[in-house]
């Protein structure tokens, strides 16, 4: 089986001349299809910027990063482009659009889709909105949505179209112990239901039990890959 997300000999530098900072060295790893992958580390080990170029939200500068067969290094913007709208993306700052409903952000997703625009958006946002249980608050500004309300509208978005990756950064960070753990375990359920495969960046460790691999971060190396099937749950 050919891995989904596939990070070969991944250098990275932030900076140019004597400002130049190695971030990322020499990184190795390979994710496969339906996986739940927590990565862990102190803060600025560099996972973020691991993250963001796995996403194509970076460009990479040294090495190969193989998404869904596409390779991203030296990749056209529009073939990146094409690769993104295959990822789904659930940052810690969610980034919904204040003055839309909750509903219209998870629509928005779609509109990005060709095959959707002769669909029931406005159905298809209702029934994912449901799957996160804010049925009863489709119709809500995000403005008046709690922390945890407003990070399932976003997992809602990043879900609706189906892709086949998801990149989450922090998605716990602001919640409680409940909304946390309900936040992931709908991120978990839906996954599994839709075939995703899911990076997950957290401190979090009450989250550490979705994963079914948790790789650790250390001054920019990947330094382990342990506990292959949840070793660290409860
Ligand atoms: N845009 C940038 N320009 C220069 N240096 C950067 C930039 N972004 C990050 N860095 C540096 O790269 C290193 C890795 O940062 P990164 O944000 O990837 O770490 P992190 O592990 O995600 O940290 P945290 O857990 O605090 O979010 C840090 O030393 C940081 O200062």
């Amino acid at each position: 089986m050919k891995p989904v997300i596939s990070v070969c000999h991944l250098n990275h530098y932030f900076g140019r001349e004597e400002l130049r900072k190695q971030v990322l060295f020499d990184i190795n790893l390979d994710i496969y299809s339906g996986e739940i992958v927590i990565m862990t580390g102190p803060s600025g080990s560099g996972k973020t910027t691991l993250l963001a170029l796995v996403g194509g939200l970076r460009s990479a500068q040294f090495g190969s990063i193989t998404i869904l067969g596409n390779q991203m290094c030296g990749a056209s913007k529009q073939h990146v482009m094409q690769v993104r709208r295959q990822i789904g993306y659930i940052f810690q700052a969610h980034n919904l659009l204040t003055f839309l409903t909750a509903k219209q952000n998870v629509r928005m997703s779609l509109e990005l889709h060709d095959k959707y625009l002769e669909q029931d958006m406005d159905e298809l946002a209702a029934d994912i909105l449901n799957a996160v249980g804010l049925g009863d608050r489709i119709h809500y500004y995000a403005d008046n949505l709690s922390g945890g309300q407003k990070q399932r509208v976003a997992i809602a978005r990043a879900l609706a179209s189906h892709p086949k990756i998801v990149l989450a950064d922090e998605p716990t960070a602001s919640l409680d112990k409940k909304s946390g753990q309900d936040v992931v375990k709908i991120m978990q359920r839906l996954a599994k239901e839709q075939g995703c495969t899911i990076l997950l960046v957290t401190h979090d460790n009450r989250i550490l039990n979705i994963a079914d691999r948790i790789i650790h971060m250390e001054d920019g190396r990947l330094i382990k890959e342990a506990d292959e099937h949840k070793v660290l749950s409860g």
